[in-house]
């Protein structure tokens, strides 16, 4: 082996000096993976680690900052902290975005109607009882309403088992009224999402979590039948906005299948230039400071400051982080990873949360049902554009 190929191994198995999980708090996530647990990190991942394919695939550690929801994320900065170059940035607004969006849908599902009789259909499947989880879902199902696509939810206790779980994403499976399937994530930790997910039929997989889509996604000479919601709706924002995406320096903080990952993977479809950050990433704000586009879906509070980012940038915040707020009637209030009083000084353009990126995600999960009953009905003969 040559001198080289030796020292970038090296350098490849030394840890990290500083991960970015060392300066990060113990935060609550909107969209997180489950943590290991010390025993999986003892065991698990030693037995992993010893497997031929996690030496080249890489060990199986989750991300650091994933936490679980229910903790309460760090407080926004004292005011007055960071840059203040005296800028104002545009706001994206994200509501707007999503009832134009709803209000083209309607009108589809109606000629849809009237061609061939039947309106789109959704299924949701919500496992547990998680307070987010119930919220999103509600949003999903108000969204169907409001457009005229029929929607199905399936609840099941959170001690439930896979079967049960695989059991009633079949049932959808087989209901032809039915285009569109998604399990709400996170899924309770005893189960194993991905047998979940691949169960969902990839004609139906409206999440576009379905390791088939995403592999697809990642094809440039492929295409998927569907697009993760939160990544269409990243995208359509910044298109929206009249941003060139080519030959951009992207920074997408965050590597989940939900965001991170399909976000990416989309970014370079556009042919934009895509550094990845995650818990590991031992310089993230020098990253962060070159990039002409921040997408930030760690789900930390207030972890991208306004010091983080190049004058003008474009910051895309896909966090939603609960933060107590004693002026609040539930005690606490949402917030994003990016503080946006800070980023707002330095941006060009920036997401609000709430009212950003999350309304725009549910208009796309709607659209992706529509498009896949436009499938099924024979209205369409291939997914929508990307
Ligand atoms: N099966 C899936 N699970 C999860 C997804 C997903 O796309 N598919 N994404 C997230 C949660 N999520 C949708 O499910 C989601 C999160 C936030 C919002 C949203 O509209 N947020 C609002 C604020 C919320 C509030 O006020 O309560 C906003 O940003 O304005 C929509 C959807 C994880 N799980």
């Amino acid at each position: 082996m040559g001198g080289a190929a030796v020292a970038l191994l090296a350098a490849a198995r030394r840890r990290p000096a500083t991960p970015l999980s060392f300066f990060l708090p113990r935060a609550g996530l909107h969209e997180a993976a489950t943590p290991a647990t010390e025993e999986e990190k003892g065991g698990t991942r030693r037995r992993r680690s010893r497997s031929s394919s996690s030496r080249l695939l890489g060990p199986d550690i989750p991300d650091a900052w994933d936490q679980p929801p229910s903790s309460v994320a760090r407080p926004p900065p004292p005011s007055g902290a960071g840059v203040d170059y005296g800028s104002t940035a545009t706001i994206i607004d994200g509501k707007s975005v999503a009832e134009d969006i709803r209000f083209q849908i309607t009108e589809e599902v109606r000629q849809m109607k009237n061609a061939v009789g039947h309106v789109p259909g959704l299924a949701v499947v919500l496992v547990g009882n998680r307070r987010d989880s119930q919220s999103y879902v509600r949003y999903k199902i108000k969204g169907c309403e409001e457009v005229g696509i029929k929607s199905l939810l399936a609840e099941l206790p959170g001690n439930c088992t896979e079967d049960e779980v695989v059991d009633s994403v079949s049932r959808f499976n087989e209901d032809p009224s039915i285009h569109g399937i998604l399990v709400q994530l996170p899924l309770p930790q005893h189960m194993d999402e991905e047998r979940i997910l691949s169960a969902i039929s990839l004609g139906k997989d409206v999440d576009g979590f379905h390791p088939l889509n995403v592999g697809n996604l990642a094809l440039r000479s492929r295409k998927p039948l569907f697009v993760p919601c939160a990544a269409k709706a990243c995208l359509e924002l910044l298109l929206q906005s009249g941003i060139d995406l080519m030959g951009k320096h992207v920074a997408m903080i965050g590597r989940s299948k939900v965001v991170g990952l399909p976000t990416s993977l989309l970014l370079q479809r556009h042919h934009a230039t895509v550094s990845i950050i995650h818990a590991f990433t031992t310089n993230p704000e020098e990253i962060t400071r070159q990039s002409d586009i921040v997408i930030s879906a760690a789900g930390v509070a207030n972890l991208v400051r306004g010091s983080w980012l190049k004058e003008g940038a474009v910051v895309i915040d896909v966090g939603t982080n609960p933060i107590e707020d004693p002026t609040s009637d539930y005690g606490y209030r949402l917030t994003g990873d990016v503080c946006f009083e800070e980023a707002a000084r330095v941006a060009s353009a920036i997401t609000p949360v709430p009212g950003g990126v999350g309304p725009v995600t549910i208009a796309m999960l709607l659209a992706n049902t529509l498009d896949s009953a436009k499938l099924a009905y024979g209205l369409a003969t291939e997914p929508h554009e990307l």
